[in-house]
């Protein structure tokens, strides 16, 4: 970094090292992660930590990774017979390819998708589901897991009148939440959203914004998003990737007002992407 840009940017700068200062512990370790699909690589040695009680952006243009490598986190990407992966991901200090069994790992890192995709139940049955799996059977617990949900993901007041009716039969926000109230139920550390708001009319979308930034008080979220406003609004910290590669990983604040590599700020600044 030039200290032409640090004259730019003192505020960035001071930011920036005092989150170094404070930094949160380490809930995810990416250490050299290389993939593979087939014979073609789409992660190149990525080194990241996710800290606990953070949001984390991870931004770049199309086909760079970023869902590649957040599918990687919960092990989903291996649904994919022809991925190889090399290098290790550290959860809460065991790596998640070789001690953590897949079902073991999912119910601590959970995942919201791109397109809310509840099941074809009603909005109770869906947020049981979770709980169900992990054993509970008694109504009153389960009564009260739905309640709490349904309201951590601020959907409670749009349908505890409906709570027995189909979840087709809301809107595509109200969905995405109860998406959201399904994976809050199986209790989870940490949260993956890749791309939870790009079906979502600005409405919506907004609703989920105020929701992440309330979850992280809680939970550890990583959100994929094309959206740098969105990643500049409510991630602390920011990843680019490019051509599989993660570029720069830094707070939110310096990513978007003084990045250290020129690939950085050519796209956040939309020359390219
Ligand atoms: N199932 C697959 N089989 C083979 N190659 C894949 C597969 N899925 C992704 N890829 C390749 O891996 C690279 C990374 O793709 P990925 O979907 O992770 O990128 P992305 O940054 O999430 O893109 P987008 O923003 O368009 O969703 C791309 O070159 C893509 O073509």
């Amino acid at each position: 970094m030039t200290s032409a840009v640090i004259e730019h940017q003192p505020e960035a700068e001071l930011i920036s090292e005092e989150f170094t200062v404070n930094a949160k512990p380490s809930v995810i370790q990416s250490k050299d992660l290389n993939l593979w699909y087939g014979d073609s690589q789409a992660l190149y040695d990525i080194n990241m930590d996710i800290q606990e009680n953070q949001v984390t952006a991870i931004i770049g243009p199309s086909g760079c990774g970023k869902s590649t490598y957040i599918k990687t986190l919960n092990r989903l990407i291996e649904l994919n017979d022809s991925v190889r992966t090399e290098g290790e991901i550290i959860y809460r200090g065991r790596d998640i390819f070789r001690e953590y069994s897949v079902e073991e790992l999912r119910t601590q890192v959970g995942m919201v998708f791109q397109k809310p995709n509840p099941l074809p139940k009603t909005i109770y049955e869906n947020v049981v589901y979770g709980p169900r799996v992990h054993g509970i059977r008694k109504k009153a617990v389960l009564d009260e897991i739905v309640e709490k949900s349904l309201r951590d993901a601020a959907i409670w007041d749009e349908v505890k009148d409906r709570l027995h009716k189909d979840a087709y039969g809301l809107s595509g926000g109200q969905q995405q939440r109860l998406c959201i109230a399904r994976t809050l139920a199986f209790e989870p550390e940490v949260i993956l959203m890749d791309e939870p708001t790009s079906a979502l009319d600005p409405i919506s979308t907004a609703k989920i914004e105020e929701l992440i930034q309330q979850l992280k008080s809680q939970y550890t979220i990583v959100i994929v998003t094309h959206n740098m406003q969105q990643a500049a609004r409510i991630s602390d910290k920011t990843a680019f990737f490019l051509n599989g590669k993660l570029i720069e990983f830094d707070q939110t604040v310096k990513i978007f007002s003084n990045p250290s590599d020129n690939r950085t700020e050519d796209y956040v600044s939309g020359r390219f992407g």
